[in-house]
């Protein structure tokens, strides 16, 4: 149905009143845009460019949470897009490919490399065994052309199912360039159709003759990984416990479309990279205590030596198990994991000390509790904490001075000011650092859903927790939007002064009880460490964890963020689901989803999976578990593919289109803006260029 839009002159001549809403624009702003859309043949052909986006079905949205570091298994649900691949392979082919057949074309689409490679080697030996002689890898052996042939065109069949969603211009766009033109015409041509089956054929065989297959398979198998998710969003912790964190950072910076709801864990490594010392020496505790070197020095090439010398100068004495490395099968021998141990310890003072000092110049943040040094008695190797006295399990500290136990010594402040240097110029490190900030936030509200790690803090009651940040009482979204904006003071800030209290902020945000990133009493490090009674590492969860399951509570929260409760979900991660136990991802009757299935391999055995995607698309919400994943290397040999469960399908009323997402929203403004650009040429307002 057009709407017939009347278009009348504003008041002032200078601006335009158009259509039933009174849209002012300045007469300026059209001869401005017009340097775009010079005449009005570009700007009538943008608007049905426009028109026709907001009527194609919404593109695809991914959702995971907690990858902590699982590069390889993140890696390959990357690569089988949690499965859709699969099942767009037998959208495409039904039952005209058998089984093995479409399990090795989909491990073409993930690993095409690696699965050429295979499938060269694998004739290679066939020949060789066949005829006696070394057949060299000739990429001219009839075998492998035919193999490359039927694959190619099982492949561009497969690309344009994967396509029929998109514009051709948004197709375009996914291409490499010296292979759009090719590929266009593949898509667009059937090559079932008599007239031009020449045609196509003579570009399948013009690709084989000039040797260009292995690059077009691999343009091929990743412009179908693109256009099957269109967008994915990471909702928090993506390092630590893992080893791959920053290797699944380089998987992420080079994803066509991705947004990042910091975890604790994540703004941990922002504040270390923004020079915040207490964040950096817990970051490395972290990292230590699960021998993760592999990000530390691989990954960062943080300089260890001054924390390893240290370690060796002054904690020679027993230690207390609970700085045994926590990690099951590893290649560090007996005395590596020893050594980790006590630089783990060393560290762990270092960070105590800071975080005192902390504690200490940020009274606002009513920490007073979490000091621990000073309620130390040395020579009992006890400890006074809420009037009860515990023995200390490890009451070597060689480095406290019972006066003044929040000093660093000057070799501890040596080694913080070596690291401290070493974070700074890691140029992977700030490169990571900067994509977080750039990609980043506290929250997202993105298609009416509402997508953070952990929680908006809530009092008992169920309203919303109040805390002093900078000097400001905040609360609900504007509390988020409040350390929102110190995540990226931490980074941005040139005066010392302002960065050093952002910096603080993003270290409470790691820990503090009134994060919306971690949401609990405290994080009983110390205790874990030194203390063995077991009620002090109690971490009590904040009130959002008990209110979450009441749907009234979620429709305030969405009310706070502006959302529409009927159609929208609030999606969490940080708090592992224990399905082992029955826990559900879906709770509050499907307002709200939590999606931490434990990718960490340290949470599998609580939850009995290793993670969760959710997928929506334009017919609606689709939750899906993910098994755990062997190694990327079987995957490629045996086609074997870790195919995810489905766990919960909610279907849209109507299919969703472009035009009833945030993006469909702008491009229906923009529409508006072009037509009274449009008017203004047609009156002569603005001159055609
Ligand atoms: O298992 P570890 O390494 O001792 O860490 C335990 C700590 O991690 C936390 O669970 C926070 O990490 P998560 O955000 O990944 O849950 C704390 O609550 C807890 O004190
Ligand atoms: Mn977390």
């Amino acid at each position: 149905m057009v709407e017939v839009e009347s278009f009348v002159k504003g008041k002032q001549d200078n601006y335009y009143k158009y259509g039933g809403e009174p849209i002012l624009y300045d007469l300026n702003y059209l001869k401005l845009l017009a340097k775009q859309y010079p005449t009005v043949d570009a700007v009538s052909s943008e608007i049905v460019n426009f028109s026709a986006i907001i009527n194609l079905p919404k593109g695809t949205e991914h959702f995971m949470a907690d990858i902590h570091g699982e590069h390889e298994a993140f890696d390959h649900v990357m690569r089988n897009a949690s499965g859709v691949v699969k099942r767009k392979i037998d959208d495409t082919f039904g039952d005209t490919l058998t089984d093995a057949q479409k399990k090795e074309l989909a491990t073409l689409v993930y690993y095409p490399q690696e699965k050429i490679a295979l499938q060269k080697s694998a004739l290679a030996h066939f020949a060789e065994d066949e005829l006696g002689e070394h057949a060299a890898q000739n990429s001219k052996d009839p075998a492998l052309l035919e193999w490359y042939e039927i694959v190619m065109v099982r492949l561009i069949r497969l690309c344009r199912q994967s396509a029929y969603k998109y514009t051709h211009s948004k197709v375009r766009k996914a291409i490499p360039q010296h292979f759009q033109y090719i590929i266009e015409e593949l898509l667009h041509e059937n090559e079932h159709s008599v007239m031009k089956q020449g045609y196509y054929q003579g570009i399948v065989d013009s690709i084989l003759a000039i040797d260009r297959t292995d690059d077009f398979i691999v343009v091929l198998a990743e412009l179908i990984r693109k256009l099957v998710v269109d967008h994915l969003h990471i909702v928090g912790d993506i390092y630590d416990r893992g080893y791959g964190a920053h290797q699944v950072m380089d998987t992420l910076r080079r994803h066509h479309s991705v947004d990042i709801q910091w975890g604790n864990h994540d703004v941990l490594w922002i504040g270390a990279a923004c020079g915040s010392e207490v964040c950096m020496a817990d970051a490395l505790r972290v990292s230590l205590r699960y021998a993760n070197l592999e990000t530390i020095e691989e990954g960062y090439g943080l300089n260890l030596t001054p924390l390893m010398r240290l370690a060796l100068d002054h904690y020679q004495g027993e230690y207390a198990p609970t700085f045994q490395v926590k990690v099951k099968q590893t290649n560090l021998r007996e005395k590596d994991l020893d050594l980790l141990s006590r630089m783990q310890k060393a560290i762990a003072v270092i960070q105590m000390k800071l975080e005192g000092q902390l504690i200490m110049r940020r009274p606002e943040l009513q920490l007073a509790h979490r000091q621990f040094l000073h309620r130390i008695d040395f020579q009992a190797g006890t400890i006074t904490l809420n009037g009860q006295v515990y023995k200390l399990i490890d009451g070597d500290f060689p480095t406290v001075d019972p006066e003044q136990p929040y000093e660093l010594t000057k070799d501890e402040q040596n080694v913080v000011d070596k690291l401290k240097a070493s974070f700074q110029h890691s140029s992977d490190l700030q490169k990571h650092a900067r994509f977080l900030i750039d990609q980043g936030s506290i929250y997202k509200v993105y298609n009416g859903n509402l997508l953070y790690h952990a929680c908006i803090p809530l009092t008992a009651e169920g309203d919303f927790q109040e805390f002093e940040l900078c000097g400001r009482l905040l609360r609900g979204k504007v509390l988020l939007d409040g350390f929102d904006e110190m995540v990226r003071k931490a980074y941005y800030a040139q005066d010392s002064q302002e960065k050093a209290q952002a910096l603080d902020v993003v270290w409470y945000l790691w820990c503090g009880e009134n994060s919306p990133l971690f949401g609990k009493s405290k994080m009983a490090t110390f205790e874990r460490y030194f203390i063995a009674e077991k009620e002090t590492h109690k971490e009590v969860k904040n009130f959002y964890y008990a209110l979450r399951d009441d749907e009234s509570v979620c429709v305030r929260i969405m009310g706070e963020f502006g959302l529409n409760a009927t159609t929208s979900h609030i999606i969490n991660g940080h708090v592992p689901v224990k399905v082992t136990a029955g826990e559900e991802p879906i709770r509050a009757n499907g307002k709200l989803i939590t999606i931490d299935g434990g990718f960490a391999k340290a949470y599998q055995k609580e939850t009995g999976i290793a993670g969760y995607t959710l997928i929506f698309n334009s017919q609606g919400m689709h939750l899906v578990s993910h098994k755990p994943f062997e190694s990327r290397e079987r995957a490629i040999r045996e086609d074997l593919d870790i195919l995810p469960t489905s766990v919960f399908i909610e279907k849209n009323q109507a299919r969703m289109l472009v035009g009833d997402t945030d993006i469909g929203v702008g491009l229906k403004a923009d529409i508006v803006t072009l037509k009274s650009l449009l008017e203004a040429y047609r009156d002569g307002s603005v001159k055609e260029q």
